[in-house]
């Protein structure tokens, strides 16, 4: 039976109580000021909080340069919340418990009257959420080392860090080695909200809960993966920020790469957080990096008689460098040398202003071996696992014309979460995971030397990129992307027929 969404809160409730033990937590969100704290951390810890998924003595201070009060910041924040009518006094709760300091990143006296306004609350555990650039990374640890910490052994501090996590191999090992100075790695929690996703976690349940997708797991009888993210919007003014990363290092590097360490690793012995990131670890050793010549690179450009933000192209965006090469789509085939994974292509491709909001696992079996039906007429299996919008898994089978006929038809397995699991609530990502963070959980986020590899991976390429410049291929903002990425796809084993029609099924009346 499919538990409903008030058993599984009550249960979380009781796993949280239990495993905080009563203590008192501050929440600090540095960089309150900013886009993501606007846009993520107030709202995310809101709705934790809404649901009565904190523990019971929490509160909340923000902490930026600009001058600001509570009541400024809940102004920013409000239309981020999906407030209902009848959670208005329950909000006015959540913001009395929250405070506001200003100060500057690189001043320790700034941060010692942080550590007052901790200080106030009591003993208790410390979270301090770096929602800030990078820049500052670096002299606002500094200064939680400082002067910040937790005083006593029975309280703990935990910092969680956003990415971009460096840009290339050597920025990325220079951070770490900054963070392993100051943190042991129990306390550091790096966040890729890809891992909070619902169909992300469900990975390791789906291929090691079911007896039936080990034995074709492998060379033997996959013919390529594919895993996509397609975003339907552009920079929206944004571009300055992200041209100077561009797609890979926005999604590639970090998300694609992860949900591929998820599908191809080994069993862990355990579902603990090492055991699982010990396995992550290993299959990304055996990637070696991508090859220029295994890539597809794209920019969009505005689509002709489209109106706002699709009439234009990224160079449009004024915030962008004039005849900017950063790419804004990217696709890219690589390899995992293993014994179980040796020749299988896994395409990675992310994109910006495409035709639809999508991310998802293709993964494409082989033909069938002594094919007896009408030639041709038998297509591939595919499992699919649609991470977004609306979670799915669904396997491509083939299947008998029902009736009279003889023939062979593409069919599926589907099992569509909006049918199969009604009325449960799936939280944000940032919700899980930052609920892991208080409960001491470091399933879902990601080790330093998970980060090396995949830096590793990249960091070629990315050289190379950043010193040729190469011309991305323009696509036109709403497409599907260039049409070089279908040759990709084609070239590496991944066979599109156009033939598969889904036909969604009618609510029974
Ligand atoms: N439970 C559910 O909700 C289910 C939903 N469906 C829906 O049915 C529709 C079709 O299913 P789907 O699995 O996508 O099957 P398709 O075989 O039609 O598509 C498979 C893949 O090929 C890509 N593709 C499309 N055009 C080309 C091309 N010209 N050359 C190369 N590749 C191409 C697709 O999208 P892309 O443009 O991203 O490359 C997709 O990645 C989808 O909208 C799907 O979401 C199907 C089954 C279950
Ligand atoms: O990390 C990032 O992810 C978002 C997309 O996240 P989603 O949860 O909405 O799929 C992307 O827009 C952004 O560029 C990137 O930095």
């Amino acid at each position: 039976m499919t538990s409903t969404s008030n058993d599984v809160l009550a249960r979380m409730r009781d796993t949280l109580e239990h495993d905080c033990h009563g203590a008192s937590h501050v929440f600090v969100i540095l960089g309150a000021s900013g886009d993501l704290a606007k846009k993520k951390i107030y709202p995310t810890l809101w709705w934790l909080y809404r649901d009565g998924l904190l523990p019971k003595k929490t509160s909340f201070i923000g902490y930026a340069r600009s001058k600001l009060t509570v009541d400024e910041i809940k102004q920013k924040t409000i239309k981020f919340m999906k407030v209902e009518k009848d959670e208005e006094k329950k909000l006015e709760e959540f913001f009395k418990l929250n405070s506001y300091v200003s100060g500057a990143y690189d001043k320790t006296e700034a941060f010692s009257a942080l550590n007052k306004a901790i200080d106030a609350k009591g003993s208790c555990n410390r979270l301090f959420y770096l929602a800030l650039p990078p820049s500052v990374y670096e002299s606002v640890t500094l200064n939680i080392k400082a002067v910040c910490m937790s005083k006593d052994d029975k309280n703990w501090t935990r910092i969680i860090v956003e990415k971009p996590f460096g840009r290339d191999l050597e920025s990325s090992n220079t951070l770490s080695s900054h963070l392993a100075a100051l943190f042991k790695e129990e306390e550091l929690y790096r966040i890729d909200h890809y891992l909070g996703k619902e169909m992300i976690q469900n990975l390791m349940v789906l291929r090691f809960g079911n007896r039936i997708f080990s034995p074709i797991w492998n060379r033997e009888s996959v013919a390529s993966v594919v895993i996509s993210f397609k975003e339907p919007f552009g920079t929206q003014g944004r571009g300055g920020y992200f041209d100077e990363f561009g797609i890979i290092r926005d999604v590639m590097q970090n998300h694609l790469l992860q949900i591929l360490s998820l599908v191809a690793m080994e069993k862990p012995p355990s579902t603990g957080a090492e055991d699982i990131r010990n396995e992550k670890v290993k299959v990304l050793k055996s990637i070696p990096p991508v090859l220029m010549e295994n890539v597809v690179l794209g920019q969009y450009i505005g689509k002709k008689g489209g109106e706002g933000e699709e009439a234009k192209g990224y160079l449009d965006d004024p915030t962008v460098p004039k005849g900017s090469v950063t790419p804004t789509f990217a696709s890219c085939a690589l390899f995992v040398k293993n014994e179980r994974w040796d020749g299988v292509p896994f395409i990675l491709r992310c994109g910006k202003a495409l035709n639809e909001r999508k991310a998802e696992v293709r993964v494409q079996f082989r033909d069938v071996p002594g094919d007896i039906f009408r030639e041709g007429e038998v297509k591939r299996n595919e499992l699919v696992i649609r991470v977004q919008p609306n979670e799915a898994v669904y396997m491509k089978m083939m299947m008998k014309t029902p009736g009279m006929s003889i023939d062979c038809e593409e069919s599926e397995l589907d099992l569509t979460y909006d049918n199969r699991y009604k009325g449960v609530k799936m939280p944000d990502a940032y919700e899980r995971l930052i609920l892991d963070v208080f409960m001491g959980s470091q399933i879902h986020f990601v080790r330093s030397d998970e980060l090396h590899e995949a830096w590793r991976i990249f960091t070629p390429l990315l050289k190379q990129i950043d010193k040729e410049k190469p011309k991305p291929i323009e696509y036109v903002y709403g497409s599907r992307g260039p049409k070089e990425n279908d040759k990709l796809c084609t070239e590496f084993n991944f066979i599109y027929t156009g033939t598969y029609k889904w036909v969604k099924p009618q609510p029974h009346l």
